[in-house]
């Protein structure tokens, strides 16, 4: 693991540049003309159109090219936020307030730790590409808010991080109390719910802006749909979710080939479990007869009806 330590050099920011016409890094190139930005946030159910913030652009593109021209990694997911408005909508459904302790997966540019640290919360941001880690890292090195773990989520020990954050920082450890706030790469977003929504012991709310389509699946409920997946009792099993807004591709920066949205999971404790003798041989049997799983057997009574069989699976 390598923790990466404040340095207090200014970052030499050097390029400036128009809105994106294309999505494309290398087609940036500086112009003096200065347009209103096509980009908007659609929110479900309460229709809004907001403009991007210019700043909101020419900050992502300077962090990008504060450190050479650092093109964006496909295999690592990197569309970044252009839209400051949709990252405090994140923390807005999060509740973040001051003093919170907060996870961030995959920091970027900071454009959402900004956001975060501006409401007070210490912020624990793990970032697999070291080339943001340390853009990110000396980007808001003047704070104490900030701790940047230059990992691999989906590998990392995060447990233990969060402990020896908090005894660093003379903060008491409360129990159910830390948030996930976190624009995801699409890519690892399954097995990043896998890892997180188990630990309602330590978080009380994951909040992720994911892919549009697999946002809407994991909060359907409806157990009534062919959509309806094993990964839907699992999400259930841990947690309430709560599909927040839809997010048009052009906020993005390089602009993906898919929507995003915004959901909610509130964590159960384990009290709230669903009973089962062995959580381990429930959901290795929900895997083995997923092909099968009928509409009858996913009824509403699910959990409670067929917790005797499973107990005896
Ligand atoms: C969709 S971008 C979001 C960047 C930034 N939060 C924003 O909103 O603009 C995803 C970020 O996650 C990072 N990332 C990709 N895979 C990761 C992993 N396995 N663990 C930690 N970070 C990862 C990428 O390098 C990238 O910075």
């Amino acid at each position: 693991m390598l923790v990466l330590r404040p340095t207090r050099s200014p970052s030499p920011y050097s390029v400036s540049c128009s809105p994106p016409r294309g999505t494309l890094l290398s087609s940036l190139v500086p112009t003096p003309r200065r347009r209103p930005l096509p980009f908007v946030v659609a929110c479900a159910g309460q229709p809004e159109v907001r403009r991007i913030c210019e700043d909101d652009y020419h900050s992502t593109v300077r962090s990008l090219n504060s450190r050479g021209r650092h093109k964006p990694r496909k295999s690592l997911g990197q569309h970044y936020m252009l839209n400051s408005s949709i990252n405090e909508e994140l923390v807005n459904v999060a509740g973040v307030g001051e003093g919170d302790v907060v996870l961030e997966i995959g920091p970027g540019t900071g454009a959402l730790t900004n956001v975060l640290i501006n409401a007070g919360a210490m912020v624990v941001a793990v970032e697999k590409d070291p080339h943001m880690a340390l853009l990110v890292q000396e980007r808001f090195n003047s704070t104490d808010q900030l701790l940047v773990l230059q990992e691999d989520f989906t590998k990392c020990h995060i447990c233990s991080h969060l402990t020896s954050f908090l005894e660093k920082n003379h903060m008491e450890t409360r129990p159910t109390s830390a948030k996930v706030v976190s624009n995801l790469p699409f890519n690892i977003s399954t097995e990043v719910i896998k890892q997180l929504l188990p630990m309602g012991d330590i978080f009380s709310d994951v909040v992720l802006l994911l892919q549009e389509e697999t946002a809407s699946r994991l909060a359907d409920c409806s157990l009534r749909t062919p959509e309806y997946r094993p990964i839907n009792i699992f999400v259930q099993f841990y947690s309430d979710p709560e599909y927040k807004f839809k997010v048009e591709r052009t906020n993005f920066f390089p602009q993906p080939n898919v929507d995003a949205a915004i959901i909610k999971f509130r964590l159960k404790q384990s009290a709230e479990y669903p009973l089962v003798t062995s959580r381990k041989s429930f959901f290795s049997m929900v895997c083995l007869h997923s092909s099968t799983f009928s509409v009858s057997f996913l009824s509403k009574s699910f959990f409670q009806e067929r917790m005797v069989e499973l107990q005896d699976y």
